[in-house]
C-alpha cells in the first residue's frame, strides 16, 4: 500500500459523539455551581448550628464531598466520547497478515465446565483468520487432566467444525451457541440441501464429542490440583493423513506448589507468553476469558484494522472489544451487562488516550508487554536475563522479528516443547521482572486494570471498537453471591492500586493526559463510594429519629440547590442511558446495584485491601461461578433477586433497609401528627429515607413476603458462619434439601 491512498482508503475512523459532546460540558458547568452552593449551606451549618450537635452534620458533609471528588473525576469520561469504524477489506492479502496467538485461561473445572471452555477454544480455533497464522493455547490453571483429554475432544471436533465453518460462512462460530441459538446463519447458504445434511451431520457429531465431555466432567477426577508438575502439550491428532489446516493447538498447565505464589491469572497468563514466544512467537495476542467465544469471525480481522494502520501501529498497545454476555435476562436486575462500562466510559477513554484493558476480548501487541526501558542496544546478556529470567531461547525470540511468510515452525515445535516446561515451572521467574516490569503485572488482583495502567503511562495508547454485532460474548453473574464476591475482589484490586504509590492521582498526571489520569483514578476510587453511601443511609435516619435537622428547610433557598442536584443527576444519568439505547428500568436497576454493591463490596474490598496493606491477608482470587442452575435462571429471567449468599452481604443489607423504613415511617407519622414546622425541617430527610426504602424494596420482599428458595430466611443469617479456615476465600455448601447451593464465604 503506497501512503498516498492510506490516506484516502483508512483502514479505520474515529468519530467524535457531538450531540452528547455538548450536553455534557454543559451539565458539568451547572452541576459544578451547584455543588459549590451546596458547600457554602453544609460549611455555614457546621459554624452555625449552636444547639445542635455537629457531629452528623460533619458525617453528611464528609459524605458530599466524597461524593463530589467521585463526581468530578467521572466527569472525564463524558469529555470527549468516541466510536470507531473499520475497513476490513482494505486489509493486506492473508500472507501479509501478522500471526496471531490466543490465549485461553481456566482455573477450575467445577466453577468452568470445560465444555464450556472448550466452546471457546473452538469458537477461536475458527475465526476467520489464516489457519496456519492462529495458534490457539489453553492455561489450566487446576491442572485437572480432564480438560487436557477434552481438549483432544476438542481438537477432532475443531477438525470437521472449522472446515464446515470456512465451507459455509458460518457466522456463528462457537458449536454451543451455533446448535442452540436461532438459526440466522441458514439463511446465508448457497445450496441449501447440501448444507442441511451437513448440518444434520455435524450437530450429531457435537452432540456425541458434549456428551463424552460432559461426561468426563461429571468423574471424580474432574477437580483442580493446586499441587502439581507442568505439562505443555500440543495437541496433535495421531492418525495425521487428512491435510485439513487447523490453527495449532496447546495445553499449558503451569507447575504449581502450595508453597509458591502463584499470581492468579496475571501468572497464567506470563506463562502463556513465555510457552509461546518459543513456538510461534506472534507479534499480536488475542486474550480471552474461558467462558468468553467467539461470536464474531471477523474480530481479528477488525483489529488489525487498528494494528495495521500506519497511523497507529507503533504505540497502540491494544484494540479493546466489548465484553457481552449470552444469558443476560431481560429485566438485568444485577445489571451483569455492564452497560455502563461498556457504552460510556470506555467510550468516554477512547477519546483520551484509549480504554482500560478489560481482561478480556482485547488484541494486544506482544512487545507493548515488553516495553523496558532497559531495552536500549548494548544491553548484555547479563542484564536481559535480570529481566527475562535465564532461557537463551526465550531471549533469542525478543529480537526476532515476526516473518509475515512464515517459517517451517513444526520441524522445532517437540523441541521447544521440551524447553518450555522450563519457562513454566515455579522458580523460573524468581529474580526476573516478571509481573513488575515485564508481562502482566501481580501488583494488583484486577491486573486487567493496573497492567493497563502501567502501559499507558509508558508511551502506549489503546483504542476500543464496539462493532454492532458482539465480537465475543461470556456468562454473566446471575445472583447476588457471585456479583457480590466479583464485586469485593473488583473493589479490592482497584484499592490496591488506589493506595499504592501508583495512586493515579499521583502516579499520572506527568505520566498521561490529566483526564486520562481522572479516567484512571475514578476506577480505582470507586470502591471509595461505601463510605458516603454508608452515611447516607444512616445518619439522616438515625437523626431523625432523634430529631436532628440536618438539610435546609423546605422555604429555604439551598432547599432548590438539593432538589436540583438530586433531579439534575439523575437526568443526566437517564439520558446518558438513554443515548446508550437501555431503558428506564435500567436506570433503577443502575442506581440499586450501585447501592447494594456499594453497601457491602465496595465495604469489604476495601477493608481487604487495606489488611493487605497491613500484611494481615493475602490477595485471592476466587473465579467467577459459570455453572449455569436451571431455578436460579428462572428467578433471573423473572427479575427476581436471589439472596442465597452470606449473612455477611445480607445483615447489612437487611439492617440498613429495615432502619430507613423505620425513619420513614416515623417520618411520615410525625409529619401528618406534629405542626408545619416538623414537614419544613425533616422533609428532606423523610423523603431520603423513602427513596432508600423503594430502592430496598426487594430487600423487604424477601425479608417479609416471600416464601420461595431465594429469600431471606432468618434462621439462614445465623447458620451462614464465618469459615475462619484461612485467609482465602473458601467455598462451603450448604444443603438444603432438594439440592447444593454452593456458598462463598469470606474467612
Ligand atoms: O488463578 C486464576 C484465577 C482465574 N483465572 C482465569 O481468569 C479468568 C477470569 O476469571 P473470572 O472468574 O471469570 O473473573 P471475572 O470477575 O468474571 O473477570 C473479570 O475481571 C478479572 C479481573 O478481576 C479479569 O481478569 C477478567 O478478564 C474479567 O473478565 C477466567 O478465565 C479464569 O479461569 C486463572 O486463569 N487463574
Ligand atoms: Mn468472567
Amino acid at each position: 500500500m503506497k501512503s498516498t491512498t492510506d490516506d484516502y482508503h483508512p483502514l479505520n475512523l474515529c468519530h467524535l459523539k457531538k450531540s452528547s459532546f455538548i450536553i455534557n460540558r454543559l451539565y458539568l458547568i451547572f452541576h459544578s455551581i451547584a455543588i459549590i452552593l451546596l458547600f457554602c449551606f453544609r460549611i455555614s451549618s457546621l459554624f452555625h448550628s449552636k444547639n445542635q450537635p455537629s457531629i452528623p452534620h460533619l458525617l453528611i458533609f464528609i459524605s458530599e464531598l466524597t461524593l463530589s471528588f467521585i463526581w468530578f473525576l467521572s466527569q472525564s469520561f463524558l469529555w470527549r466520547p468516541v466510536t470507531r469504524t473499520v475497513f476490513t477489506h482494505r486489509l493486506p492479502e492473508d500472507d501479509q497478515l501478522p500471526p496471531i496467538d490466543v490465549f485461553i485461561c481456566t482455573a477450575d473445572p467445577r466453577s468452568e465446565p470445560p465444555l464450556g471452555v472448550m466452546n471457546t477454544v473452538i469458537s477461536a480455533m475458527a475465526l476467520n483468520y489464516p489457519a496456519e497464522k492462529l495458534s490457539v493455547y489453553l492455561s489450566d490453571d487446576g491442572g485437572c487432566p480432564v480438560t487436557l483429554e477434552a481438549l483432544r475432544e476438542a481438537f477432532k471436533f475443531a477438525k470437521v467444525w472449522v472446515p464446515f465453518c470456512n465451507k459455509y460462512d458460518v457466522m456463528t462460530i462457537c458449536p454451543d451457541a451455533y446448535f442452540t441459538g436461532p438459526e440466522v446463519d441458514d439463511e446465508v447458504t448457497v445450496d441449501s440441501d447440501e448444507f442441511r445434511a451437513h448440518k444434520r451431520r455435524i450437530k450429531e457429531v457435537y452432540e456425541l464429542f458434549a456428551q463424552k465431555v460432559t461426561q468426563m466432567s461429571e468423574s471424580k477426577n474432574c477437580v483442580s490440583n493446586k499441587d502439581h508438575s507442568a505439562v505443555v502439550e500440543a495437541i496433535v491428532d495421531e492418525s495425521a493423513h487428512d491435510q485439513t489446516k487447523i490453527p495449532l493447538l496447546v495445553y499449558v498447565s503451569r507447575e504449581k506448589r502450595s508453597s509458591h505464589p502463584h499470581q492468579f491469572k496475571a501468572g497464567a497468563l506470563n506463562a502463556l507468553i513465555r510457552v509461546s514466544s518459543l513456538i510461534r512467537n506472534s507479534p499480536y495476542i488475542l486474550g480471552l476469558d474461558c467462558d468468553m467465544y467467539c461470536n464474531d469471525k471477523d474480530s481479528a480481522r477488525q483489529a488489525m484494522c487498528f494494528h495495521l494502520d500506519p497511523k497507529l501501529s507503533s504505540s497502540l498497545a491494544f484494540v479493546q472489544f466489548p465484553q457481552t454476555f449470552h444469558n443476560i435476562s431481560k429485566h438485568d436486575i444485577y445489571e451483569s451487562q455492564l452497560r455502563c462500562t461498556f457504552k460510556t466510559l470506555w467510550p468516554g477513554m477512547d477519546g483520551i488516550k484509549g480504554p482500560c484493558l478489560s481482561g478480556t476480548c482485547y488484541y494486544l501487541k506482544r512487545e507493548s508487554l515488553y516495553d523496558l526501558p532497559l531495552m536500549h542496544e548494548d544491553i548484555n546478556l547479563e542484564e536481559l536475563k535480570q529481566c527475562f529470567g535465564s532461557s537463551n531461547e526465550l531471549l533469542r525470540s525478543l529480537y526476532k522479528k515476526y516473518d509475515a511468510k512464515l517459517q517451517d515452525y513444526e520441524k522445532n515445535l517437540f523441541q521447544s516443547l521440551q524447553e518450555t516446561k522450563h519457562l513454566v515451572s515455579c522458580d523460573y521467574e524468581n529474580g526476573t521482572k516478571w509481573g513488575n516490569e515485564v508481562g502482566f503485572r501481580y501488583f494488583s488482583v484486577t491486573e486487567d486494570f493496573f497492567t493497563s495502567f502501567k502501559m499507558q503511562c509508558k508511551h502506549w495508547f489503546s483504542v476500543y471498537h464496539m462493532p454492532s454485532r458482539p465480537s465475543f460474548m461470556g456468562s454473566c453473574t446471575t445472583n447476588l453471591n457471585d456479583l457480590l464476591i466479583q464485586g469485593t475482589r473488583w473493589s479490592a484490586g482497584l484499592m490496591e492500586v488506589a493506595l499504592s504509590r501508583f495512586c493515579p492521582l499521583i502516579y499520572g498526571p506527568s505520566r498521561m493526559p490529566i483526564l486520562q489520569s481522572f479516567c484512571y483514578a475514578w476506577l480505582a476510587f470507586i470502591p471509595v463510594a461505601f463510605i458516603p453511601l454508608w452515611i447516607i443511609a444512616t445518619i439522616p435516619m438515625l437523626s431523625l429519629l432523634n430529631g436532628i435537622s440536618l438539610y435546609p428547610k423546605v422555604t429555604n433557598p439551598f432547599f432548590f440547590v438539593y432538589l436540583y442536584v438530586f433531579v439534575l443527576s439523575n437526568l443526566q444519568h437517564i439520558r446518558e442511558i438513554h443515548s446508550t439505547g437501555a431503558s428506564l428500568q435500567t436506570w433503577k436497576h443502575e442506581q440499586r446495584v450501585w447501592m447494594i454493591k456499594g453497601i457491602t463490596s465496595h465495604l469489604y474490598g476495601s477493608t481487604r485491601a487495606i489488611m493487605e496493606k497491613l500484611g494481615a491477608k493475602e490477595a485471592n482470587f476466587l473465579p467467577t461461578n459459570k455453572v449455569i442452575n436451571e431455578d436460579e435462571a428462572k428467578l433471573n429471567q423473572m427479575g427476581i433477586y436471589n439472596f442465597q449468599t452470606s449473612s455477611m452481604f445480607l445483615v447489612p443489607l437487611c439492617s440498613l433497609v429495615t432502619l430507613n423504613l423505620l425513619a420513614f415511617v416515623v417520618g411520615i407519622i410525625r409529619i401528618t401528627t406534629i405542626h408545619k414546622e416538623y414537614i419544613d425541617s425533616f422533609f428532606v430527610q423523610t423523603f431520603l429515607s423513602f427513596y432508600i426504602t423503594l430502592m430496598g424494596y426487594p430487600v423487604l420482599e424477601g425479608m417479609m413476603l416471600r416464601k420461595d428458595k431465594g429469600r431471606i430466611a432468618p434462621i439462614e443469617i445465623h447458620t451462614y458462619r464465618q469459615m475462619g479456615v484461612s485467609s482465602n476465600l473458601g467455598r462451603k455448601k450448604v444443603e438444603d434439601g432438594k439440592g447444593k447451593i454452593e456458598m462463598a464465604e469470606m474467612g
